[in-house]
């Protein structure tokens, strides 16, 4: 790797810029994105929540350039990853700035071995040699994957094998990280692994991670900030606490805030406890506003 993984970046702080970004399918009437405007910095771990339907993926699409050069519709706006627009940028070149992760990790590997699968990317890339086993080296050692690199990906199991999607993403030395739903197949042993390992390289190495989940409890744990899309619009864009505390608006899209955060609301609305206390998000801080 040229500039390793855990190599601090040179670039501007921020890592993606959307701005006011509107994208239709070519083969629908609504919109699938209307009006996305944000900015991540360098950093940040992004949980984005929606209903089914809300643009999610289409916005995961838009992080590494295959909408627009691999779907057709219209596009206005501007899409900037590392200040690259992502229009007039090569995906392969994109790649190397943002990698994504799909919900189905088989759908993703393609190789015979997991450390081929991981040199597949850097290989297709142009890298020389030595410096695509340094590469697969490293990141198998970061992602536990050491005693499974001459294994077929297909004998894993499916935590195992998204694991080796992440890693193959990584093996291009992404700055950001993006993942849309990889823990929907998971039991919530390898969910919470997931979560852990995102939580790992955005602290130790410095990936901004922008994850798509459902996973409420988990986001509100381990994200800085959360982005609510609704019918392709972003309703809402804050801290876990910011978001979490517009329970109302959590009821009326249909989508449940943290049980801790739901608790402690009906205890204040039923009962009139704590009253002027935040409503806690995790289990940890119930138990440190209840004093045990
Ligand atoms: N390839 C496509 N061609 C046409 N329309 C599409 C395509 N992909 C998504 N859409 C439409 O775009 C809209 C947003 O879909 P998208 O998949 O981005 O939402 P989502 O929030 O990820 O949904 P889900 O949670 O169900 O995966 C939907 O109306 C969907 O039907």
């Amino acid at each position: 790797m040229n500039d390793t993984i855990t190599a601090k970046r040179e670039e501007s702080e921020t890592v993606i810029e959307f701005d006011h970004v509107n994208w239709k399918y070519a083969d629908t009437e609504i919109p699938a994105l209307r009006e996305i405007d944000f900015k991540v910095n360098r950093g940040e771990f992004i949980g984005i929540i929606g209903v089914n339907d809300s643009g999610k993926t289409s916005l995961c699409r838009l992080c590494n350039g295959l909408i627009p050069h691999s779907f057709t519709g219209e596009l206005s706006g501007n899409v900037r990853i590392e200040g690259e627009d992502v229009r007039n940028t090569q995906t392969a070149r994109l790649a190397k700035r943002s990698g994504l992760v799909f919900p189905d990790p088989e759908a993703q590997l393609s190789q015979l071995t997991v450390f081929d699968e991981l040199a597949f990317g850097p290989a297709n890339l142009g890298l020389p040699k030595e410096e695509i086993i340094e590469t697969v080296n490293k990141v198998l050692h970061l992602m536990d994957l050491d005693s499974m690199k001459s294994r077929s990906p297909y004998t894993l199991s499916g935590g195992e094998q998204q694991r080796v999607a992440i890693a193959s993403v990584l093996a291009m030395n992404p700055a950001l990280l993006v993942l849309d739903e990889p823990t929907s197949n998971l039991d919530p042993d390898g969910t919470k692994k997931i979560f852990q390992t995102m939580k790992d390289l955005n602290q130790n190495e410095g990936i901004t991670v922008l994850l798509v989940e459902h996973e409420i409890e988990l986001l509100a744990e381990y994200a800085t900030r959360i982005i609510v899309l609704n019918q392709g619009k972003k309703l809402l864009d804050g801290t876990p606490r910011e978001v979490f505390s517009k329970i109302d608006i959590f009821h009326q899209i249909g989508i449940h805030v943290p049980q801790m955060t739901q608790v402690s609301e009906s205890a204040r609305e039923d009962y009139g406890l704590w009253p002027n206390q935040q409503d806690p998000l995790t289990l940890s801080e119930m138990i440190d506003l209840l004093n045990l």
